[in-house]
């Protein structure tokens, strides 16, 4: 089965575009749609020139196959035939081929993360890459770990020097219970910082520290009840997760590592990892926008950060919706002692809004004021406006304003654009020397004139926030 991103997706108003500055999709020619790309992968058509065979492809391999008939890409360890789609990536050939021959991974990341490529190009698999022995002169592996059967870390001296230590992990059993215990050897962490899934023969439990990612992940020696419970220790740094067996019998092991088990990795070489969510209930917020409302697997413990954001593949056939782990840069941190929060949002840039707004607002006791002034064409495309009218009369820190760049005569509220004029009169400090926090999301162009604006009129980096796809 294909899982395959709307070509409108995501929508030109998403956050999701924000990064991607000035990209452009190209014209394709005719019987090259995304339609025609998926009958030509369903068509049996030999893609690889492999007849189905799967190899080991070394970079010498890799750099050889950089012509636009013969061109290989890699992505996350993964090569890639692209030849055959080379006439059908919306993004245009000239794009495709920067990443020929080579690692495209970050290019691709920085253009479209969220596009399912591992289900487009299935058939044009060449291989995987052969493994470089990357690990420095003077490590070498201990074998033995606590309860005797998991090697310890894979995280080689050069990279934790770079970055946090590494956390370790344990584990034990009661007649019931099996306990996982995870010491992170970090304070600042919650319940938050890790995602825990356990689907078919996998347990995962990754744990986000800073910008890395330390990954427990075993297929278990014997079989667990589908909930399970996560607890944090916050101030030494320990998780705990504990599972429930199906039998009363004594585990002898916790089972056998799988891939990059024990290791921790920079956050950004990890792939996005996606579980699948029941779809509860579809409901109206606009005319043109809908709330989806999605229930994560009872075997899954996943919180998404404030100010983070997920990404959804949909399975046309299916009745389901696959969500990814929580990304994004905002940082909590970002809140202290804070005492003015402005949000800028046009149409449905308003979406991390709503989450910052509740958190601020509940949690935030040096806050003197919260200001949303949200951007959209009409009075119709207003998100939950009568839910921030209410808000607005019920706290009075709160304050919100809407702009419509095409209102109708009666409208009596603001009308434009994004302006300085406008910024300049909404951006108004409690106190001359006020800590104050701007955070800014719409469509690219929105929110890059926006930055401009913000900085001319004196603002630092530290005081905007713009949230983006990268
Ligand atoms: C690694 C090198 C690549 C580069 C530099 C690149 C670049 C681009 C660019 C510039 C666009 C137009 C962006 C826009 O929507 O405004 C685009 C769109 C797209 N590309 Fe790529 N691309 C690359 C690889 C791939 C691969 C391997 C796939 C695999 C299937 C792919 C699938 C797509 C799709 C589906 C779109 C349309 C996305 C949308 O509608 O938002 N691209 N690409």
């Amino acid at each position: 089965m294909l899982n395959i991103p709307s070509q409108a997706f995501p929508a030109p108003s998403s956050q999701q575009r924000v990064a991607s500055g000035g990209r452009s999709k190209v014209p394709l020619k005719q019987g090259r749609s995304l339609m025609d790309w998926i009958r030509l992968t369903k068509s049996g058509k030999d893609l690889t020139g492999l007849k189905g065979r799967l190899i080991e492809v070394t970079e010498e391999e890799l750099k050889k196959h950089n012509t636009k008939d013969d061109c290989w890409i890699c992505i996350r360890g993964f090569v890639y035939n692209v030849s055959p789609y080379m006439e059908y990536h919306p993004g245009g050939e000239d794009e495709l081929m920067k990443a020929a021959g080579s690692d495209g991974t970050d290019l691709f990341d920085q253009v479209h993360r969220w596009v399912n490529y591992e289900s487009m190009l299935k058939e044009c698999l060449v291989g995987r890459m052969a493994v470089k022995p990357a690990v420095p002169k003077d490590y070498h592996e201990e074998k033995k770990v606590l309860n005797g059967m998991l090697p310890k870390s894979q995280v080689p001296d050069a990279l934790a020097k770079e970055g946090p230590v590494s956390p370790s992990y344990d584990w034990f059993q009661t007649d019931s219970l099996v306990t996982i215990v995870i010491y992170t050897k970090q304070k600042d962490v919650n319940l938050d910082s890790v995602i825990v899934d356990h689907q078919y023969d996998s347990f995962r439990a990754e744990t986000i520290i800073k910008d890395y990612s330390y990954l427990i992940h075993i297929e278990l020696s014997h079989a667990i009840q589908e909930d399970f419970s996560v607890r944090v220790v916050a101030n030494v740094g320990k998780i705990e997760i504990v599972l429930k067996k199906k039998e009363n019998t004594s585990w002898e092991c916790l089972g056998h590592p799988l891939e990059n088990h024990n290791s921790l990795i920079p956050k950004k070489d990890t792939g996005l990892y996606y579980r699948k969510c029941q779809l509860i209930s579809k409901e109206d917020a606009t005319h043109d926008t809908k709330l989806f409302c999605l229930m994560l697997p009872p075997s899954t413990h996943l919180q998404v950060p404030i100010g983070q954001h997920v990404y959804l593949k949909l399975t046309i056939t299916g009745d389901f919706v696959s969500i990814s782990n929580p990304e994004g840069n905002f940082k909590i941190a970002q809140f202290q002692e804070l005492e003015d929060l402005f949000l800028l949002a046009a149409g449905t840039g308003f979406t991390p809004m709503v989450k910052i707004l509740n958190y601020a607002l509940t949690n935030i006791s040096s806050l003197r004021k919260v200001k949303l002034m949200f951007f959209n064409k009409t009075e119709d495309d207003i998100i939950w406006r009568s839910q921030l009218e209410k808000l607005a009369f019920k706290d009075k820190r709160f304050d919100v304003e809407f702009v419509l760049s095409q209102p109708t005569s009666e409208w009596n509220g603001k009308k434009g654009c994004i302006s300085p004029g406008l910024l300049s009169e909404f951006l108004k400090r409690s106190l001359d020397n006020s800590k104050v926090l701007i955070c800014i999301c719409g469509p690219a162009a929105f929110t890059e004139q926006g930055m401009r604006m913000l900085h001319d009129l004196n603002f630092s980096k530290d005081e905007i926030h713009a949230f983006t796809a990268s």
